[in-house]
This record gives structure tokens, sequence and C-alpha cells, in this order.
């Protein structure tokens, strides 16, 4: 990759990531107690078309920061050219203050690394893999302490070739952290794992934020998100729409609430929603739609707006207007799924 392709350092941007780059190799990661991954408007191309476009992504250390976007948003691509795996053509990235591309050999032992599709050699087996990658690095894991939490003895002497996708995602994650880096990067983690594994991952990932370590994780899992993120940047079209704490982005300066009814299938909400009114302009719902009810299996209905007790009261005075004995009417915070779907739409793409 021509060095030529990366962006230029602007100063400002490199003070405020905390570089000390006059020499890049001695640019420690105390000095990065702010930020350890700044993206500032980034662009992508590909063929001619922006993928990533204008993007901005911070991560701190000691924190967890989730990268959410539907298929094809950029996430990847975000993700790569913070890896130095591409140049932008457009935009600033910084990791611990040094540009990935321009700066590659600094980073490669400060940075974790978990590819989507694996990346592992295949022929090699798995143990043994990981073994070769801890060598590569002055003060490494334990191989042994980390292949048995991440529960790899059960296939160590399999080639990676053999390994399921899970487990294959297990070996990647090894790897990923084993040099114990100041930054790892992973996308979809537990893509394909099966729940005992996931939960091995997700501990790992929070002590790794105990220990002071940035992580940044794309994932279609809102739960891994909800649960493990400190922080998160909702990408669609290859920008920043919405970011925040899963706290701040599920309360919204809107504040909706859920009512979730369950009751007889095939109720029609529609009266329920005129009666409940049009939502107050000062607190629109985020999809500017009002209300909103929908029955998302038979019998289980979501009613969504701003919530309160005189609504509430609404909900069970239309029910018991149409004699209908609720099995449960439960109030409820958005999640972040809700959230997900209302600023990227429910339409496949
Ligand atoms: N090497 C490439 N050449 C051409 N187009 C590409 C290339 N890599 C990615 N793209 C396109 O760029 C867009 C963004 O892809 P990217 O993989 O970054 O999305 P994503 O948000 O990670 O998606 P997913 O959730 O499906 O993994 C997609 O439309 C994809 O087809």
């Amino acid at each position: 990759m021509p060095l030529s392709d990366a962006p230029a350092i602007d100063p400002a941007q490199a003070a405020t990531a905390g570089a000390t780059t006059a020499s890049p190799a001695g640019a420690t990661a105390s000095s990065h107690r702010e930020v350890a991954v700044e993206v500032r408007g980034l662009v992508k191309r590909y063929d001619g078309r922006a993928v990533v476009d204008g993007l901005d992504l911070v991560a701190r250390p000691g924190a967890v920061t989730a990268v959410l976007g539907p298929n094809g948003a950029g996430k990847t691509t975000t993700i790569e050219c913070c890896e130095g795996l591409r140049s932008p053509d457009g935009g600033t990235v910084r990791v611990l203050g040094l540009d990935p591309v321009a700066d590659a050999r600094a980073l490669r032992p400060r940075v974790g690394v978990m590819l989507q599709d694996g990346g592992l050699p295949t022929g090699v087996r798995a143990l043994e893999l990981l073994r070769h990658v801890a060598a590569m690095y002055a003060a490494p894991r334990p191989v042994d302490e980390l292949a048995e939490r991440l529960g790899l003895h059960g296939f160590a002497r399999t080639t990676v070739r053999r390994l399921s996708g899970g487990q294959r995602q297990r070996v990647a994650l090894a790897a990923a952290v084993v040099g114990r880096p100041d930054v790892v990067f992973l996308d979809e983690p537990s893509a394909g794992m099966d729940p005992q594994s996931r939960r091995a991952v997700w501990d790992l990932v929070r002590e790794l934020r105990a220990d002071g370590v940035a992580i940044v994780l794309t994932t279609h899992l809102m739960d891994e998100a909800a649960d493990l993120a400190d922080h998160v940047h909702i990408v669609d079209h290859g920008h920043l729409i919405a970011s925040g704490s899963v706290r701040e982005l599920t309360d919204g300066d809107a504040g909706p609430g859920t009512v979730r009814i369950e009751a007889a299938p095939g109720l029609d909400l529609t009266d329920l929603l005129t009666t409940l009114g049009p939502t107050p302009p000062q607190s629109p719902h985020p999809s500017g739609e009002g209300w909103v009810g929908t029955e998302s299996e038979a019998g289980v209905y979501t009613v969504t707006g701003p919530v309160d007790a005189a609504a509430l009261a609404a909900v069970t005075a239309w029910l018991a207007d149409r004699g209908v004995l609720a099995r449960s009417v439960t109030t409820g915070r958005r999640t972040l799924e809700d959230v997900f779907l209302d600023l990227t739409g429910r339409n496949l793409r």
C-alpha cells in the first residue's frame, strides 16, 4: 500500500488524540488516556462509490465501543481502515495517535485484530497457531490459560481448516488478544458461537476493558451491544447516524416507552392509537409517526410512544371496553433493537 495514500497528519487532531509522534515507536499507551481510536470524516470509495462517507468515530481506553449498522453500512470497511488494511480516500484515522497505514510497524505489537472471516492460516493446528502468534510478542498472555478460558483444548490438535465456524472464531479471538494489545478490533466476535462460547467471549472482553484496553467491536447482536458496550455508534450508508451510551440511545430526548400487551390475537389497534392521540410536539417519536402499535407475534402487541400513567390507563380502559382480559400488560423502555430499527428502517437491503 503506497504511503502516499495515507492522509496527512493534522497536528490539531494528533494533539486531541494525545499523540506524541516525534518518535512513533515511542508513543505510549499512557499518552492516549483520552482517545485510543479517532476517526474523523473518513471516506472510502470502491469503484467511485463512497461506502464510507464522512464517518466519525471515537474509542477510548478501558471502554467497549460498539459499531452497529445494517449489512453494507460500511462497518467492516471502517474497521479495516483503522487496522491499516485499507487506505482512506479522505479524512483521518488515528490509532494510539498513529497513522494505521504509515505507522503500521509501530502499531502492530499494540493492536489486536480479529477479522470477520478469521483470516487464519488453515493448515496449522489450533494451539500450535496460538503458540506461534504468542511467540511474536515480548510479553504474551500465558497461552494455556487463554486456551482454557476459550475452550480451545478440545480441538487443540485440529487444523484450522477442520474447525467449525465458532471454533475458528475462538482461535481468532485468542490470537487477537494473546499479545496484550492496547487496542483490540473485533469484527462480529461471537457470530456463529454457541451460548457458552459467547459468554466466555463476553467475559474476556469485560476483563480486557478492566485492564484498560480499548475494544472496538462490530456486531449484529443487539444483546451483545447492550450488555457489553459503554458507547454505541450506529452507522448507516457510510455515516454515523447516532452515538451514545446504550442508556442515552434508548432513553433519547423524547423518552418514548412501550406498553406490551399479551391478549387474544387479532385485535385492531387503530382505535387505541387514535385514543392515545398524536404525540405531543415536544416529544416526537423518533420515526415521526406518533404512537405506533404492532402485533409482533400472534397475541403480543407493542405500543410505542410517550408512555405515562394516563397512557397506561387509556390502554387498560380500551381493553376493558372491548371485554378483553389481557394476560399481561407491562410498560418498558425501548430496547437498543427498537432504536436501531427506528433509525435504520425495517426494510431489507
Ligand atoms: N473490496 C471491495 N470492493 C468493492 N466493494 C466493496 C468491497 N468491500 C466492501 N464493499 C462494499 O462496501 C459496502 C460496505 O461494506 P462493509 O463490508 O464495510 O459493510 P458492513 O457494514 O461491514 O456490512 P455487514 O454487516 O454485512 O458485514 C458494501 O456495499 C460492500 O458491498
